[in-house]
């Protein structure tokens, strides 16, 4: 796809994210050539970007390099530069080692540097700074997720004509687990700094309330319109759920082509036409709850209830922020007993487990998701899980089965999944068994379930519906005699 150079002109839509939703890879000619990112975070706003004609800020993935603003396939991006350093301390530090696990139950334990939290007040700083150059006056400038937590109060000192929406892609933990943040109460101010403080379930919109009560607002609880409202300076943060949703259409439109078909196909023949194909994808992430899903299919195979060549389970994992302990340690730890369940179980030219430790193109994954006749999606902890949503949108015929994990956030609305406690090895293990003796109709009825909410809730009803309600915070501001003259709202496409 073609990057072409653009100029630093100002929009009335800007979305601030950690990521570009490209990355760059090395070329001969030194320029990296650029390719659209895998991620949830760009899964579910590239085309609502693209069709606002917006502006995207975010990291290009690499360091030490300033690279210009560009457009690629259309889309207008302005990279912010990190240094090696703040990579190590903002990204890999604070960023993933310090607010991931806090905000993930302390699955790992969090680690406290304050090294750690002046870059992240600097680099926060830098995206707030290039956020408030890019906007035009009156802008909407939409900010994403738990690296850019402060953005929202720094970039309303900056530019406080600009509407400010904040959405936080992970869970918002209890105030127990948030309190033990050193920081807690500036991270709490810089989320308040948004017109619109969003969450992906109403649970973690309450916790944020919670807190911000603790931290000394006034909180109007949600009303009729399930919105909270939360007190701050003379001015009113709202705050509500908005889950996050997929392009279901569009990925139902590739997962009936005939070439995912055909491929899908192809990919049975390969593991050698099993009974039942059974998959799960994930970024190598201790949330994910892998080594406790592979306990559950190691007993699975080891009492006979899966066979290898009859059953053929597959484990896509993507390399993830591999420089941090924790992760090598879980790539280590699974990679172990992926080779302890073949080594055990699996034979000549038929192992139990199918493991690929890297990223596939999005035609194969979705030939892998159209292959699948059971997913297993069982995170520990995960603010949605848009895996599980993908793999519903890819089935139009109801065929395949899911087995989701209670604490992934999908779970509150795939109804017609088989929920599970990722914990409980020995339910999960039982529930994979008892799903592949269900009656197909019963099978049938469920996917079908699936399949309809994620094509009704898909990927613009969910910015449409945060979009409309920043738009009915910012009147809300000039009612209350805050002066927000300038662009007018984008809309989310209307359908899909
Ligand atoms: N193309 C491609 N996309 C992937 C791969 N692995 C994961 N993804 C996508 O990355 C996203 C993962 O989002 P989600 O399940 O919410 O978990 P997250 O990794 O915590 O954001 C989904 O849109 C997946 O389709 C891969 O190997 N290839
Ligand atoms: O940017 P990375 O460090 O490589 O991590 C990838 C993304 O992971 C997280 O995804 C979350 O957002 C998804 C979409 O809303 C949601 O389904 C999932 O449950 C979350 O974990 C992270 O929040 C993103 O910022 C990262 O880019």
């Amino acid at each position: 796809m073609q990057s072409v150079p653009c100029r630093p002109q100002r929009s009335d839509f800007v979305v601030v994210a950690n990521r570009l939703p490209v990355v760059g890879e090395p070329t001969e000619s030194g320029e990296p050539s650029w390719r659209r990112s895998p991620g949830g975070l760009v899964t579910a706003l590239e085309p609502v970007l693209r069709r606002a004609q917006g502006v995207w800020i975010g990291w290009a993935g690499e360091c030490d390099r300033r690279t210009a603003p560009f457009s690629h396939d259309g889309m207008r991006v302005h990279p912010v530069s990190l240094s090696a350093r703040e990579l190590a301390s903002y990204y890999e530090g604070f960023s993933n080692a310090t607010v991931w696990p806090l905000f993930h139950d302390t699955i790992v334990p969090p680690t406290l540097d304050r090294g750690w939290w002046q870059s992240y007040v600097q680099v926060n700083t830098r995206f707030a700074e290039a956020a408030a150059l890019a906007a035009a006056p009156g802008a909407t400038v939409w900010v994403h997720d738990y690296q850019l937590l402060l953005v929202p109060a720094m970039l309303r000192t900056l530019r406080p004509d600009v509407t400010i929406g904040f959405f936080l892609h992970i869970p918002f933990p209890p105030e127990e687990l948030f309190m033990q943040l050193p920081w807690w109460t500036e991270i709490i101010d810089g989320m308040l700094g948004a017109d619109l403080v969003g969450f992906q379930l109403p649970r973690d919109a309450e916790n944020f309330r919670r807190t911000a009560a603790i931290r000394g607002s006034a909180i109007d609880p949600p009303g009729a319109d399930a919105i909270g409202r939360i007190h701050v300076g003379g001015r009113v943060a709202w705050t509500g759920a908005f889950p996050v949703a997929v392009d279901a259409a569009g990925l139902t439109t590739l997962a009936t082509s005939a070439a995912v078909r055909g491929r899908a196909r192809r990919i049975r023949a390969e593991l050698g036409q099993p009974d039942t194909v059974i998959l799960s994808v994930d970024r190598l992430d201790y949330t994910k709850g892998i080594p406790e899903r592979l306990a559950a299919l190691d007993a699975l195979y080891k009492q006979g209830r899966l066979i290898p060549g009859r059953h053929a389970t597959v484990q896509i994992v993507t390399p993830s922020r591999e420089r941090i302990p924790q992760y090598r340690e879980l790539r280590r730890r699974i990679e172990i007993e992926v080779g302890h369940i073949n080594g055990a179980y699996g034979a000549l030219g038929r192992p139990a487990v199918h493991y690929l430790h890297r990223s596939v193109g999005r035609e194969e994954l979705a030939a892998f998701l159209v292959a699948t006749d059971l997913m297993l999606v069982t995170p520990l902890r995960d603010g949605m899980n848009l895996v599980a949503k993908e793999y519903a949108a890819c089935h139009p015929d109801a065929d395949g089965a899911l087995i989701l994990s209670e604490f992934a956030g999908a779970a509150a609305e795939l109804h017609g999944a088989y929920l599970v406690n990722p914990y409980d090895t020995d339910r999960l293990a039982s529930t994979v068994d008892a799903v592949l003796n269900d009656p197909v109709a019963q099978r049938s009825r469920r996917m079908d379930t699936m399949h309809r909410q994620v094509r009704r809730h898909d990927v613009h009803a969910w910015a449409r519906s945060y979009l409309g309600v920043l738009h009915r915070a910012r009147a809300g501001r000039t009612v209350l005699g805050v002066s927000t003259r300038g662009a007018a709202l984008p809309h989310a496409p209307a359908g899909a």
